[in-house]
């Protein structure tokens, strides 16, 4: 069997003496798609932060490939792991294609030139991401939905193994949130993505990772992690499957509690 791609083991984060996350393990093999879901201030975004080695963890391990994170460097890194952050901070000033091609930055060395091929890979990436018609727009110029998607066009450029994601479909209208979905599903990369929409992430992702409070609640196929009785108590909403005739998995519902009000703790 191939050794996976991506290997956290027993990883915990303290961050102000708190502890953000604890014994989390998980590994996951080239091409699957993992979602992290979990309620607000679960730990996601600083997991992600942790598998990019933007923050380091107080104790366990994460491994890339076949060595430890902080074995490679920075450029090592860059190469093979693609970021695409909440909101990220655009570069106004820039075109959509001068942002793709900070894409190649990682593979370059300082003056080296732009050659034929780094013009091929940023006009498929243009081309996967419907972005071709708007390649010389500057990013102020683009709506929610389309910087987004030069984000992600961006990732594509840096032609990396891994892409983390954190919360991709963010302001997106329900169109593009199926569309940026499935143009990630299809690149057939590994990832790791965070999602707020269980629904979302039941359609797309192979494996969930349902954390809470830090801690792991779940790890597996959708089916056997998103189960109501377990989100209801996560989410602290009630919560139901629904089963409609010729949709291939249930839907995720949570619907109001019998009092309404939330609690204010
Ligand atoms: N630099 C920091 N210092 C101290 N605490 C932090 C820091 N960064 C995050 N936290 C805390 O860690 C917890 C997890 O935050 P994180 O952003 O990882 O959660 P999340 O699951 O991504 O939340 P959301 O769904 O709201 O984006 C939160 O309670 C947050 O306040």
């Amino acid at each position: 069997m191939p050794s996976p791609v991506l290997q956290v083991k027993d990883l915990n984060l303290q961050l102000a003496q708190r502890q953000i996350l604890r014994h989390i393990n998980f590994s996951l093999s080239k091409g699957r798609m993992l979602g992290v879901v979990g309620p607000n201030g679960a730990g996601k975004s600083s997991l992600l932060k942790l598998l990019h080695g933007e923050l380091l963890p107080t104790s366990g391990q994460i491994w890339l490939k076949n060595r430890p994170l902080q074995a490679h460097t920075r450029r090592e890194l860059a190469q093979q792991v693609a970021v695409v952050v909440q909101s990220p901070v655009p570069v106004f000033s820039l075109t959509t294609e001068q942002l793709l091609m900070m894409g190649l930055v990682p593979h370059k060395r300082w003056l080296d030139p732009t050659t034929s091929e780094d013009r091929q890979h940023i006009e498929q990436a243009l081309l996967k991401t419907g972005l071709i018609s708007l390649r010389a727009k500057t990013l102020d110029s683009l709506s929610g939905g389309e910087l987004q998607r030069a984000f992600i066009a961006r990732a594509l450029v840096q032609n990396a193994r891994v892409l983390l994601l954190d919360e991709p479909t963010n302001h997106l209208d329900v169109h593009y949130q199926h569309q940026i979905l499935n143009l990630i599903k299809q690149l057939g990369l590994t990832i790791v993505c965070c999602l707020h929409d269980l629904n979302l992430a039941a359609s797309y992702c192979d494996d969930i990772l349902l954390l809470n409070e830090g801690q792991v609640c779940g790890l597996g196929p959708a089916d056997q992690v998103l189960q109501p009785d377990l989100l209801s108590a996560v989410f602290r909403q009630p919560c139901r499957l629904i089963q409609q005739p010729g949709l291939t998995r249930p839907i995720i519902h949570f619907y109001p509690a019998e009092h309404g009000a939330m609690h204010a703790d």
